[in-house]
């Protein structure tokens, strides 16, 4: 597979490539960034950490806000931003809210009509677009990835790291909505994209029925703000993953940082930290 670069921008000594390629999977062409630290010149290869996003963001949010960049570029690790949904499917009613269908794929192969058509950002993500970029471009090691992400991105990352067990050598989250299938957002993209009748589907992709069932040890880094409004409505329920990882005894260091609201403000105070949680594991 090809990919288009339709900009190249310096970043922290390294280069942000904007690029577009065709997707089987989803149907559509798919947009996202990919940072290359300045040590992707060399001929060793660079590790590489994935940045999910949230909802009604593009490959571009955490591109431009989220200062992955900044410590990415002193550890010598590529960051790759994927879009969060296809787009211009042309299924009714796609763009009509911000939680549910454009911008908002949940990180699932949908099993639910008309949503089969291309909502699958569960195996666009795990498969085809590492599988793409490891063949393209040679300064990235595909045997060195890491994953992380943000709200929706959250639980992106925590499901695909908890359902793969081995593929990613570590995951962290910001804010990551952590039970799914028990808050509002979760419960309308399952049920939508899986059905209502499909419970056993939406536990497959709840990290925290997930994580009793990993078989590994486990070390995930997250952070949630105190002042974030959706950790206030119920959206995120950190609480519960918490709980599960504690009977299973896993690992999952749930930072509460006092104040902080739910925005890319958040983000970027605390996503040096994420990346030298991905370094440590990465660059061992
Ligand atoms: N428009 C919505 C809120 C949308 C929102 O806050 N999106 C977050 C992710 S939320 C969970 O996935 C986001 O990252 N937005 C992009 C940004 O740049 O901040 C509403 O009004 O409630």
């Amino acid at each position: 597979m090809s990919f288009e670069t339709t900009g190249t921008i310096n970043s922290f000594g390294g280069k942000l490539l904007k690029l577009a390629h065709e997707s089987k999977v989803t149907n559509t062409q798919m947009k996202l960034n990919l940072y290359l630290p300045p040590q992707a010149s060399s001929s060793k290869p660079v590790p590489v950490l994935f940045y999910l996003a949230g909802l009604t963001c593009t490959g571009d949010n955490g591109a431009e806000k989220g200062f992955f960049q900044h410590k990415a570029s002193e550890k010598g690790i590529a960051v790759v931003y994927p879009d969060t949904s296809p787009r211009g499917l042309n299924i009714p009613g796609e763009d009509d809210s911000y939680d549910f269908g454009s911008a908002a794929g949940f990180y699932i192969d949908a099993t639910k009509e008309p949503w089969t058509k291309g909502y699958n950002m569960y195996s666009y993500i795990t498969k085809e677009l590492p599988e793409a970029l490891f063949s393209h471009f040679e300064e990235l090691d595909g045997n060195r990835v890491s994953i992380t992400g943000h709200s929706m991105g959250g639980h992106g990352a925590l499901t695909l790291y908890l359902r793969n067990p081995g593929k990613y050598k570590s995951v962290s989250a910001f804010a990551p909505i952590s039970n799914p299938s028990k808050c509002p957002w979760g419960e309308k993209a399952f049920g939508g994209y899986f059905g209502d009748d499909n419970k056993s589907k939406w536990a497959e992709h709840d990290a925290t029925e997930l994580i009793s069932k990993f078989p590994n040890d486990t070390d995930i880094l997250i952070d949630v703000g105190t002042g974030d409004n959706f950790y206030k409505q119920g959206q995120l329920l950190p609480e519960n993953l918490e709980e599960a990882a504690k009977k299973a005894g896993k690992k999952v260091n749930v930072r509460y940082q006092d104040g902080y609201d739910h925005s890319y403000f958040f983000i970027s105070t605390f996503s040096d930290d994420h990346v030298e949680h991905a370094a440590k594991y990465l660059l061992a």
